[in-house]
């Protein structure tokens, strides 16, 4: 039987996806040739930025190469343009004479690239972004020229500056409104966004229209409507695309903006079918992967089904990311505020955050989050399902603003039908499957497998996240390491290996010999590398506050109001009525709106003003209970023997000591601990970073234990004898996890990552390095900082500094 012919016009993201999905389900039953206009295979047009950025080469942006082709017997002509489509004898023909009869057709022609047609566009170097060849051209432009002008301050503008920034070109925006990515951001969002490009170097020109392109052969300027002018060698035009819809035109298919397409993707023309940004569907041509992607779905479905089934396609809620190192963008919906429309909003000055939900109607209509975005996935299910959020606290709208913000810890956390790829709509349960059922160990597995991360990458870390935590002691030396964030190509193991082989000690250093790819960092990497120079060199390094985040450069957890919250340290959760009256004067004499007892043994002083931390400290006396730091939080003890018939050891007396001891000492992530003095465990040392049980004359300790988000259950590290040996092992467990653990992991993901027998036998089965473990630690305890409220209460140069000048505002 004669096969079916499917020819398709256009050999880029979303036909080549549609071929694919046609394939899953039927891989024999169509001849299939494809006409491409670039002589390339099928790449990913999305990481031409990545090219332009220096952090991948076109070689790795191919997702489909030559062989891929072969394989599957498919005809591609690359490099040959379909000129004509003869309806009635069902055949495309080509520039290069080709003539294909077809029984099903796809047009999936994509945009051109929109180039403002001012006087002097034709000059050399007045060019766009779309393609390999732009791509190459900019690249070899840098090598000759420096002055670069990138017209345009939309997403693939910035993506541009940002690589011809990389490519050491001296780079200006010029943007037509008052704001960057007004199609995507409001004004808070932009105006930060601005700031953090600037201090890139990245140049603005801000509400400028230009009038002609100046220059003779080549370019050397710009002229704008206001008379003045810029110098340059190389254009970038970035200002919008216009889908490619002039062959189904002139074929006689019906065009709006682009090829008018309905539900199943079919055009006005019997078995002629569109697809992708070349598409409009009720009113709109996309001109992102996420909702090219569904259309193609619908698509294979429609041509394989031979007839139209289900409601085919029914239009898609888009979102976008910047992709610029040292920059997280994320924007969906509705963002601007509308008559109708109320907004949660967090702004965090301190720590380069905003954050912006839009609801209507108790809906979340749309979101705007700068600086940190990790709730964007929950945020776009919220927006998908219509879910209505009445009595939903902020916590659970926005996740990461929890107390400490578990970073990492959000895809455990997720349910299994929550989307981690927006791209390429693949959900959490999808990848969990794919990992349990094919045994898959790297994140590129995971890509080939279930396209998840295959195209902007932006869901990366959350398939590393996922993938780690999936497979949880099993994720052995084949799991893919991320990098550190977008300022690097190095994960965190690097960067430490790094300071300590190269003796780096400042991070500016850090920045400069690691080949930092942006001058300041980012909210991910300072606080990081921060940690590990601390680490590295105890008595030498000064602490950075300016690369720490916002509660610890307070002293303080700041709260949803924009007050603070103050919790004095009370060793092993025990007080007296000194302390107790101190607390209670403080409180009147403030005004405290809130006295609580906290789940650590303490009682927490919360709203606060930010001007009163001082005073409040001062007047307290009392030592900082660390409630707000990556360090030792609490150690939580029972009562012990000394009243508790149970009891058969001093759990007090060892809790006090503990807290005594590792009080003030920087850890990846907060430490818990716990004395119990008998296996009823009422401190609960069951769920804490180290827990510690009296058993008859002997102590257990349990390691890994954590009782928020990811609730786990420590596990028996070992048992001994003296209270002696309880503290040497703690001392070796915490120094290990000090300089192994990466920055803000939690010893449960650090320990289910690297697997407790591989901890029992560095810190108890080899001897020697237990010792330097200790004696590493008993030179981090000699060079502890005194008492953060007392160096400030003291100082009144500090005190100003932090308390009268700047800015944290919390919108609610
Ligand atoms: C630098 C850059 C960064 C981007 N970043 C993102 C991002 O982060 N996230 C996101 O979602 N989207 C991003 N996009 C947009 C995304 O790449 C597009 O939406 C997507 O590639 C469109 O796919 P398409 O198949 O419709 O069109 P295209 O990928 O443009 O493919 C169309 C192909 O058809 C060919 N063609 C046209 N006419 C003919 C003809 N007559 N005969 C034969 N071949 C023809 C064209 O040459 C082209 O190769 C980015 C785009 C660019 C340029
Ligand atoms: N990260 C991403 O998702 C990403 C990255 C790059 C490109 N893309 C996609 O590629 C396509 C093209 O991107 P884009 O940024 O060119 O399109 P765009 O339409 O989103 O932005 C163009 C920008 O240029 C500005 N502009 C228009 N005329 C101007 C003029 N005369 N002078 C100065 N500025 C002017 C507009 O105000 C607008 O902000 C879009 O579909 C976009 O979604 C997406
Ligand atoms: S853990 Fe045991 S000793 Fe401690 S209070 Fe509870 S019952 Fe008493
Ligand atoms: S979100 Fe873009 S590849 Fe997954």
């Amino acid at each position: 039987m004669r096969k079916e012919n499917i020819v398709l016009i256009g050999n880029g993201m979303a036909g080549i996806r549609t071929i694919e999905e046609i394939l899953k389900k039927e891989p024999n039953r169509f001849t299939i040739t494809i006409f491409g206009k670039e002589p390339y295979p099928n790449y990913n047009r999305i990481l031409l930025s990545k090219v332009l950025q220096g952090d991948s080469d076109i070689n790795e942006i191919i997702l489909n190469d030559y062989d891929w082709y072969e394989e599957k017997n498919i005809t591609l002509y690359a490099g040959d343009e379909a000129e004509e489509i003869d309806k009635k004898k069902k055949v495309v023909r080509s520039r290069q004479g080709r003539e294909c009869p077809y029984d099903h057709l796809i047009i999936a022609t994509g945009s051109n690239a929109f180039m403002l047609p001012l006087p002097g566009a034709d000059k050399e170097g007045v060019i766009a972004f779309r393609d390999i060849k732009d791509t190459e051209e900019m690249i070899s432009a840098s090598k000759k020229y420096r002055r670069a002008v990138v017209i345009g301050g939309g997403l693939l503008g910035l993506e541009a500056a940002r690589g011809l920034l990389n490519l050491d070109m001296e780079t200006e925006v010029v943007h037509n409104s008052s704001y960057l990515m007004e199609r995507q951001l409001d004004e808070p969002a932009s105006r930060m966004l601005k700031n953090d490009l600037e201090a890139q170097g990245m140049r603005f020109h801000m509400a400028k229209d230009t009038e002609k392109i100046l220059g003779k052969k080549r370019v050397e300027g710009l002229k704008f409507k206001d008379g003045s002018t810029l110098e340059a060698d190389l254009v970038v035009m970035a200002v919008g695309i216009r889908p490619n819809a002039v062959l189904a035109g002139a074929s006689g298919i019906d065009t709006n903006r682009a090829i008018l397409v309905n539900d199943h993707m079919e055009t006005s023309v019997k078995d002629i079918y569109a697809v992708g940004e070349c598409a409009e569907h009720n009113g709109i041509a996309y001109g992102l992967v996420a909702p090219l992607y569904e259309q193609g779905k619908v698509l294979a479905e429609r041509i394989c089904a031979k007839a139209r089934t289900g409601t085919g396609y029914q239009g898609s809620l888009t979102y976008t990311q910047l992709k610029v190192s040292g920059v997280d963008v994320f924007s969906a919906g509705t963002f601007q505020d509308e008559e109708d429309t109320k907004a949660i909003r967090v702004h965090d000055e301190f720590e380069g955050i905003y954050k912006k939900v839009v609801v209507r109607d108790n809906r979340v209509v749309g979101a705007v989050l700068y600086g940190e975005t990790a709730d964007s996935p929950r945020l776009l299910e919220m927006m998908k399902k219509g879910q209505d959020i009445t009595g939903l606290g902020k916590t659970i709208i926005l996740p990461s603003e929890q107390e400490g913000g578990e970073a990492g810890s959000l895809t455990a956390a997720m349910e299994p039908f929550e989307t981690i790829c927006g791209c390429n709509g693949v959900c959490k349960g999808d990848i969990v499957e794919a990992i349990q059922k094919d045994g898959l160990t790297s994140v590129e597995e995971v890509k080939k497998h279930t396209n998840a991360a295959r195209s902007c990458g932006g869901c990366k870390p959350l398939v590393a996240d996922l993938l780690a935590h999936t497979l949880g002691d099993e994720a052995g030396e084949g799991l893919q390491e991320e990098p550190m964030c977008g300022c690097t190509d190095l994960t965190h193991e690097e960067v430490g290996e790094e300071i300590r082989t190269k003796q780096l000690t400042l991070t500016r250093e850090v920045m400069n010999v690691l080949h930092w790819k942006t001058s300041e960092g980012c909210s991910k990497c300072r606080p990081a590398i921060n940690y590990y120079l601390g680490v590295a060199h105890p008595k030498e390094y000064e602490d950075d506050p300016s690369s720490r985040f916002v509660n610890e450069r307070m002293h303080a957890n700041i709260q949803n109001d924009g007050t603070y919250s103050v919790v004095p340290r009370m060793y092993g959760g025990v007080t007296n009525p000194d302390q107790l009256r101190k607390i209670a004067e403080v409180a009147d004499k403030y005004d405290v709106p809130l006295l609580k007892l906290t789940g650590g043994q303490r009682i927490d002083m919360l709203g606060i003003p930010k001007a009163d931390l001082p005073s409040v400290w001062e007047d307290l006396n009392m030592p900082s209970g660390y409630a707000y730091a990556k360090s030792l939080r609490t150690v939580k003890t029972c009562v012990g023997e000394d009243f508790c018939r149970f009891g058969t050891q001093d759990s007090i007396g060892l809790g006090i000591a503990i807290e005594k001891k590792y009080d003030r000492l920087n850890t990846p992530h907060k430490v818990k601990m716990a004395v119990s003095a008998c296996p009823r465990n009422c401190a609960e040392s069951g769920i804490k970073d180290l827990g510690i049980v009296g058993v008859e004359g002997a102590w257990e300790l349990y390691a890994g234990g954590n009782g928020g988000v990811d609730l786990k259950g420590g596990e028996l590290l070992t048992k001994v004898q003296t209270t002696e040996e309880v503290i040497d092992t703690i001392s070796a467990y915490l120094q290990y996890y000090r300089e192994n653990a990466r920055y803000l992991e939690r010893t449960s993901h650090w320990i289910g990552r690297v697997g407790l027998e591989h901890v029992k036998s560095v810190i108890l089965d080899n001897k020697e390095e237990r010792k330097a473990l200790i004696a590493r630690m008993d030179t981090a305890l000699e060079a502890l900082p005194e008492d953060p409220w007392k160096s400030i209460t003291s100082n009144e140069k500090k005190r100003e500094e932090l308390f009268e000048q700047k800015k944290v505002e919390v919108l609610q």
